[in-house]
């Protein structure tokens, strides 16, 4: 166990369990951020979050293949561990985080790991519901490495809380049903999404792009916002369900400006079990997501974006 600007930083399970343990004797609280890495404002929030709510504050950074297709950006996924580690040193001025738990593969899947999406060896965690809509169409293994991850995390950490946001909306969901259906004894928290400041939802693989792709993905937002714009003024008008079809078209509207990008989904789902939904009814409200491909700065192909917002 080595100690960076007060910060300890753990590489095996055990160095995490015996700092839990010792938590656990002093009584204190602990928070934890599970991530890929690649820290930005997005994930300080939710860091920031678990430094209010908890005496002690714990971040993983660990690219989990099992959540990745063999055709997607695991290798290339952007890894910045010396970067992270002096923001997470540096950022929170008033109470650094405790510990930050950054473990190899090996760690955290003791029995191997295939990335053969029909037999994944080492990603076993399935979670009912979910792993066939939006994201589970395109990424079929993502769920089942997610919860796989997270399970193993969880069980490692045992967190009082455990922080998640919303951008990755599905994620969200199928953690909230794995720790209830697991019966894993931590709350979920899940925190607003943080977006640049043309509305572009801050995401790791932003790296990816230029600066005037960033520019351009701000239409992403635009598109989300003109829908929920249009189904609080239904609302307003005292409208008792608003028709899914109707907010899709305003978005799709604005999204037809954009010829370089190719929208893999835009949907309108249950808030909970994210199902598809003919109409929103305000109160029960709604979740408009979409997933939007978008040119990489280096010409090596597309970086898929993902976004929504909520609707009450
Ligand atoms: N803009 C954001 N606002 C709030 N939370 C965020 C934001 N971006 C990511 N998070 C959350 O941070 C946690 C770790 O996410 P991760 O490390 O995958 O970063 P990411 O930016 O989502 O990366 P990616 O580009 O791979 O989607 C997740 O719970 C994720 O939802
Ligand atoms: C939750 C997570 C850390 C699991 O690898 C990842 O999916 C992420 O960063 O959102
Ligand atoms: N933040 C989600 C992680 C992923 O896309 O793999």
């Amino acid at each position: 166990m080595t100690v960076s600007n007060s910060i300890k930083i753990f590489r095996t399970v055990q160095q995490v369990r015996q700092w839990r343990q010792h938590c656990l004797l002093n009584r204190e609280t602990v928070g934890f951020i599970p991530t890929m890495g690649a820290l930005h404002d997005g994930h300080c929030t939710l860091v920031n979050q678990s430094l209010k709510d908890n005496d002690r504050t714990v971040v993983s950074i660990f690219v989990n293949p099992s959540q990745f297709a063999p055709h997607e950006d695991l290798d290339a996924y952007p890894r910045t561990v010396d970067t992270d580690m002096k923001l997470l040193s540096q950022k929170f001025v008033s109470k650094p985080v405790d510990a930050v738990f950054i473990p190899k593969i090996t760690e955290m899947y003791p029995s191997g790991i295939t990335l053969d999406v029909a037999n994944q060896r080492g990603a076993f965690v399935t979670v009912h519901g979910c792993s066939e809509q939006l994201e589970g169409v395109t990424r079929p293994q993502f769920f089942r490495g997610v919860a796989t991850v997270v399970t193993k995390l969880l069980n490692i950490v045992t967190p009082d809380r455990v922080y998640f946001g919303q951008k990755d909306a599905q994620q969200c969901v199928v953690i909230k049903n794995l720790v209830r259906d697991l019966l894993i004894n931590t709350e979920v928290k899940v925190l607003p999404t943080l977006r640049e400041q043309n509305g572009l939802a801050m995401s790791s693989r932003n790296a990816y792009l230029s600066d005037s792709t960033k520019q351009e993905s701000a239409v992403i937002y635009q598109g989300l916002t003109a829908g929920a714009t249009f189904y609080e003024q239904q609302k307003d008008n005292g409208a008792g369900k608003v028709s899914s079809a109707e907010i899709l078209d305003k978005i799709k509207k604005v999204y037809t400006s954009n010829k370089d990008f190719e929208v893999e989904y835009i949907a309108v789902s249950h808030p909970e079990t994210l199902d598809d939904l003919e109409y929103v009814v305000p109160g029960t409200g709604a979740i408009i997501s979409t997933a939007v491909r978008v040119p990489k700065e280096d010409g090596s192909g597309v970086a898929r974006l993902i976004d929504n917002v909520v609707l009450v």
